[in-house]
């Protein structure tokens, strides 16, 4: 069925016209929504029997903001045309200064433009828990409908700069102390509120206010200089790779200081900049990239109706197994965990409260929810309870015959219906469920550390697994706030497999004579948060040991072998686990280089014997970066060609949210597309060339190089899934 797009108006008996947005699923600002708003605005102006006028959402929802898929088109195209010219127009001249006072009835949401648009009105009206935001800097640009001045006067400077830089959205309850919100009501009053409260301001019942003229909530020049001054200290620690952010606070400046009317104009001039930025084509691209990844080829689109999951049994209560259950208990879903005895059973326990504890003191739990959380949890140390759990994720070490021996009794206790799933990370799940008779519901749940924050969920489907059963992971997934990415089945999946040349090409280059430190502050400057080799303490050199050579059976041809963990670990370097690694961990303190490393990298450095002529390779930061990072794109290219993943941009997101790979430069595939596959390929054949078949270009990347295809082009793209 056709959704219905426009803006409709309807004149009341009272003299009220409410003009009303539709344009489903969340009411976004579409071409013909602002065209049609103009006419209405116009018409209600004019007509005689208006007196005034209600702005108002279709089904629930103020709207979600401007159309997002018009900045995608004006990336495609590089049109600024396209971009409609209203934020004076429109949001001026025909709301704010017009001579019948408008009022927002608010439901549901009001984001971005939508709030813009609400601003605009004389007064709102909202119903208990709209959302309210302006997200605008997630999408690499800044508001554009004048948010940039009203914000900071309707609920003063610092908490406008604080909600706009951090994209914080805050509820109409929050709304209504910060007089953002005018008047908060029943969802059923809102209209009838609203009609009334318009036809008040038209009689001079109540105060006609425009926003962009108020200057109450702002404070002295010198205050508002040093919120700003704060401000800029935030942005360079949240977004230091980022232009929008300076941008902004830039723009909230000259409103302050010229006035809100030169500020709107200031406003629409950084907005037409920004937005043909490469951070705002990155950011746009991971916003559409994160909701394709629920559409996924005949699983949601077949029919089928996720069953509700209640109860899950985890086995295994380490690191996984206890993060695991945290965020499932956090979304009310009822949690026994295995383990195989009372000291183990204690520590995992003890873990689940520690996470709980830990939110709770971060301020992002409340007591109360977390003692909820914790009524929902169970330790136990046998199969009983399983009888009636609908879905079990075993979470044990990484051990093919545990995991075997595993699956074999679960098969027995649980019933049916049951989903059983592993968290493994390496080890295919074929053989994982060999022997058993349920490979149709077996599925890998492959969370990342520390599972209650990661947001990623890789759903890993054999050539077995049914739709079903995918499709009630995938809502587990979201129920839980994940991003759920449905992946194929091979060692790694598609994070770890994609990134494995990461770690490798890093111990690569400090072989050949580069600084380890220089190396994790060059990757931390493109914008990772964690360098390659911080990276490694962190996850425990142990781990790398172990997984190492199960890469190695499968993807052997294209390995670096190089002897540093190794020496690592017998020089008693764990990593953070034991406060040793290539830094220093010290409580409460950050990580510090430790120079005394060095002599076990000298060590390495001789036994793989690499460095031409022995002597140290000379590279700049730009050749460190295409070193550690074209391997990984040069495996990306794989993982696409081998159709591990549905589409290009699910590597993208999987990258983003499992990595942390900057979401400004959209992810691996998206980044790579930038860069250019001729230019990937050309560095990674002479790199090759030089030092070996770790850089030995794929035959993807070469096809794609040689026919002048982006390597996220779908044409050649033979999808597993
Ligand atoms: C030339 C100079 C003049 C300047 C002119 C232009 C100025 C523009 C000014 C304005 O300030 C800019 C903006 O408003 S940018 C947009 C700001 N808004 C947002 O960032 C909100 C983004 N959306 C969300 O956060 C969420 O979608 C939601 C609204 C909270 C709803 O979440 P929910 O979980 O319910 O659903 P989703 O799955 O996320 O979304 C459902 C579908 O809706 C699509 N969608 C959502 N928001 C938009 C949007 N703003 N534009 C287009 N499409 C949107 C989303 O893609 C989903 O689509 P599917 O096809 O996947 O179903």
């Amino acid at each position: 069925m056709a959704k219905k797009i426009g803006v409709t108006m309807e004149v009341g008996n009272d003299g009220v016209a409410v003009i009303t947005i539709s344009n489903p699923p969340v009411n976004s600002l579409a071409s013909p929504i602002i065209s049609g708003l103009k006419e209405k605005f116009r018409d209600a102006n004019q007509r005689i029997d208006v007196k005034a006028i209600v702005l108002i959402g279709n089904n629930g929802r103020f709207s979600g903001g401007f159309d997002i898929n018009v900045f995608q088109q004006v990336h495609k195209t590089g049109d600024l045309s396209l971009m409609p010219e209203v934020s004076v127009e429109l949001v001026c001249n025909l709301m704010e200064d017009s001579r019948k006072p408008l009022v927002a009835a608010v439901e549901g949401l009001a984001l971005g433009g939508g709030l813009e648009l609400a601003m605009a009105c004389h007064a709102r009206v909202a119903a208990p828990k709209a959302q309210l935001g302006l997200p605008e800097l997630t999408l690499g640009v800044i508001p554009g409908f004048g948010g940039t001045q009203r914000l900071p006067r309707l609920v003063g400077l610092a908490k406008a700069t604080d909600m706009i830089l951090l994209s914080k959205s805050i509820s109409s309850e929050e709304g209504q102390k910060l007089g953002l919100i005018d008047a908060l009501v029943p969802p059923g009053d809102v209209l009838s509120t609203s009609r009334k409260w318009a036809l008040d301001i038209a009689e001079g019942r109540k105060p006609f206010l425009r926003s962009l003229h108020r200057t109450d909530k702002i404070g002295s020049l010198s205050e508002a200089r040093a919120i700003l001054k704060t401000s800029r200290q935030l942005a360079k620690k949240i977004a230091p790779n980022m232009p929008q952010h300076h941008a902004c606070i830039e723009v909230i400046e000259e409103g302050i200081i010229h006035g809100g009317y030169s500020g709107v104009l200031k406003e629409a001039e950084v907005f037409k900049q920004l937005v043909l930025s490469d951070t705002a084509k990155g950011l746009v691209h991971v916003f559409f990239a994160q909701r394709a990844t629920s559409k996924v080829p005949n699983v949601t689109d077949v029919g089928l109706k996720p069953r509700p999951i209640k109860k899950v049994a985890v086995i295994g209560g380490g690191l996984m197994g206890s993060g695991i259950a945290t965020a499932l208990l956090l979304s009310n879903i009822r949690v026994v965990l295995k383990e195989i005895n009372s000291e183990y059973l204690m520590k995992g326990i003890k873990s689940v409260e520690a996470n709980m504890k830990g939110l709770v003191s971060r301020g992002k739990l409340t007591q109360d929810k977390a003692g909820k959380a914790l009524s929902l949890f169970k330790g136990v140390l046998d199969y009983t309870e399983f009888k009636d759990v609908d879905m079990v994720i075993e979470a044990v070490i990484e051990n093919i015959q545990l995991k075997q021996n595993i699956f074999k009794e679960i098969e027995k206790v649980c019933s049916p219906h049951c989903i059983l799933a592993s968290n493994t990370s390496t080890i295919d799940l074929d053989v994982i469920g060999e022997k058993t008779n349920s490979k149709d519901r077996i599925v890998g749940a492959h969370f990342f550390s520390p599972a209650h924050l990661m947001p990623l969920l890789e759903i890993v489907r054999s050539k077995n697994t049914s739709a079903q059963v995918i499709l009630d992971l995938m809502a587990v997934g979201k129920a839980i706030k994940k991003v759920p990415v449905v992946v194929g089945n091979c060692i790694g999946f598609a994070v770890n497999r994609t990134f494995f040349p990461y770690s490798q090409a890093a111990h690569m280059l400090a072989n050949l004579g580069v600084d380890l430190f220089r190396i994790d502050s060059v990757i931390t400057s493109f914008g990772l948060p964690l360098g390659p080799f911080q990276l490694g303490d962190l996850a425990g050199h142990g781990i790398g040991l172990a997984v190492g050579p199960i890469y190695a059976k499968v993807y052997g041809d294209r390995m670096f072998r190089s002897p540093m963990t190794e020496l690592l670990l017998k020089s008693g370097r764990n990593g953070k686990i034991n406060g040793k690694g290539y830094y220093i961990y010290e409580k409460g303190s950050k990580p510090k280089p430790d120079p005394s490393v060095l002599s076990v990298v000298e060590e390495s450095r001789k036994l793989t014997n690499i460095m031409p002529g022995g002597k140290p390779i000379s590279v700049s930061d730009k050749e460190i970066v295409e070193m550690i990072l074209f391997p990984v794109v040069n495996e990306a290219c794989r993982v696409l060609d081998e159709g591990v993943v549905i589409r290009a941009s699910d590597l993208d997101i999987a990258s983003v949210l499992g990595m942390s790979f900057p979401s400004y430069r959209g992810g691996i595939v998206f980044w790579a597309d930038t860069v250019g596959p001729k230019y990937i390929y050309e560095r990674l054949k002479r790199l090759s060339e030089t030092y070996g078949s770790f850089f030995k270009p794929s035959r993807y990347l070469e096809e794609r190089a040689m026919n002048g295809m982006l390597l996220s082009e779908s044409k050649s793209s033979r999808s597993r899934l």
